[in-house]
């Protein structure tokens, strides 16, 4: 088995491409397969329509439009993920978790549909924090939460004409193709959500008892416009809501989803994780976070889910400031004009066979006594980006999927449905945009595990 090494990294390295004749830019869509990034030149005006949502969140907050990703990042990680609210994280990630164990030991040996259930865990768990009370997927009524975050993660991402012709024009396509009618129901949808949220906030603003109470939407209340350098309207704090939410929810529920999906259709390796957890662990009436550090080969699943699944697999689009140049797979140089929006593919990245062996293939023990990881120094495996604008929400989203496969593994054995196929229940199909779901549900048969 090759194991990628600090040298592998240098291969993407811009400044150690070789000196040699810059290639001419070519037009896009004649190009070569540029490999690992491409470039689209394409660049989309804001709309003023229920979209703007939607660009709350992209735009808003991720792209260096002006330099207000930069200050909501950091509005991000002091107030959300700040080691303040570690200790908060922790204690509504153990509720949470419990609240699952007891509804899947009551339902044993029953089928589940797991995928609802680990979102609603994901949304409880962000939800405690950041926006003080935990729905677990409540909060739509009639609508599971999955569904609601997979229409908006495809609305982000689907093409809209009023982008492009934002006048009359575009408005009356998107009418006429019933691209706004399924936006404006996706748009008022989560907005009636964040209002409720906000006005829940504002409603308690007198009876708060004080800082130690607070979650991050009163501390957006609390801020004032010169602390933030930011216009903090209410549709900025309401996009901000936006991010944590789509980012802190769906993300995590995916890998924990693609993983036991993908320890179904590998039944050895499950048995092998679930030998590791209850051997090294023995019986005991909780896990606790601090015992993650003896479960190695878990962290290898973690870590092959995110190889062969990233969430996000194109990471956050970027956009060059200046000309720079992308060394392409047959060692071309190509020079790309400044203001060019550029994709990072970390997909297909995590599957180059010059990097991996049988990069398809799910084998966590290929991270066995290897140093390549995921924050951002390993350019061969990027689940979480890399750079200034690395994800800040790696650590936490690390320990709710790493505690909360532990504690499915520790507590059961699953089995497929009767009636159903493994081949069926664990596919590998995908969905979606800006995220990436597995297309079909995972419904599992969770046993009881009896201690000898
Ligand atoms: C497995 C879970 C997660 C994955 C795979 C993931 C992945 C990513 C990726 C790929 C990016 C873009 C990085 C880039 O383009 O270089 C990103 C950005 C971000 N993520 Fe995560 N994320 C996860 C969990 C979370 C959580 C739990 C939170 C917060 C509660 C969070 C908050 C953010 C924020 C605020 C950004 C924007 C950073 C910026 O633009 O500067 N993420 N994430």
């Amino acid at each position: 088995m090759r194991t990628p090494t600090k040298s592998s990294k240098a291969s993407y390295n811009r400044q150690s491409a070789p000196t040699r004749e810059v290639a001419s830019p070519k037009p896009l869509g004649t190009l070569p397969r540029i490999w690992p990034c491409y470039a689209a030149t394409a660049s989309r005006p804001r709309s003023p329509g229920p979209k703007r949502i939607f660009y709350g969140f992209l735009d808003v907050a991720f792209t260096p439009y002006g330099d207000h990703w930069r200050k909501t990042r950091k509005i991000f990680v002091h107030h959300l993920l700040g080691p303040r609210r570690a200790e908060s994280f922790s204690s509504a990630r153990a509720v949470e978790i419990r609240h699952l164990i007891n509804y899947l030991s009551a339902a044993s040996p029953n089928p589940v549909n797991l995928d609802d259930k680990i979102f609603d865990l994901a949304d409880g768990v962000l939800g405690a924090v950041a926006f003080g009370k935990s729905y677990r997927g409540k909060q739509f009524e009639g609508q599971v939460l999955r569904e609601v975050i997979v229409e908006a993660m495809h609305m982000i991402d689907s093409f809209s004409a009023e982008d492009f012709f934002p006048n009359f024009f575009g408005w009356t396509i998107d009418l006429l193709t019933g691209h706004k009618a399924r936006l404006d129901k996706c748009f008022h949808k989560l907005d009636g959500y964040l209002e409720m949220v906000l006005n829940e906030h504002l409603d308690r603003e007198n009876t708060r008892k004080g800082d130690d109470d607070d979650d991050l939407v009163d501390v957006l209340l609390g801020l004032s416009n010169e602390e933030t350098g930011l216009p903090l309207s209410k549709e900025h704090i309401k996009a901000i809501f936006m991010n944590a939410f789509l980012g802190g929810v769906d993300t995590s529920a995916i890998v924990i989803i693609w993983a036991m999906s993908e320890l179904i259709r590998n039944p050895q390796t499950m048995q092998k994780a679930q030998a590791e957890i209850r051997t090294k662990l023995g019986a005991k009436p909780t896990l606790e976070p601090d015992d993650l550090g003896k479960l190695t080969f878990l962290k290898m699943i973690v870590k092959e889910t995110l190889r062969l699944h990233p969430p996000v697999p194109l990471l956050l689009p970027r956009e060059t400031r200046r000309t720079c140049q992308i060394r392409a797979e047959n060692n071309n140089i190509y020079n790309i004009s400044p203001r060019t929006r550029v994709l990072v593919n970390a997909w297909a990245i995590g599957r180059d066979p010059n990097k991996w062996n049988n990069p398809s293939e799910f084998s966590p023990e290929r991270f066995k006594g290897n140093e390549v990881d995921f924050r951002g120094q390993h350019f061969e495996f990027v689940p979480f980006g890399g750079g200034r604008r690395i994800c800040p929400g790696i650590s936490n989203s690390i320990a709710t999927i790493e505690l909360t496969l532990a504690n499915l593994l520790y507590w059961f054995d699953w089995e497929v449905a009767e009636g159903m196929k493994v081949e069926e229940i664990g596919s590998l199909e995908e969905e979606g945009g800006v995220t990436t779901h597995k297309r079909t549900k995972l419904t599992l048969v969770p046993i009881n595990y009896a201690w000898p």
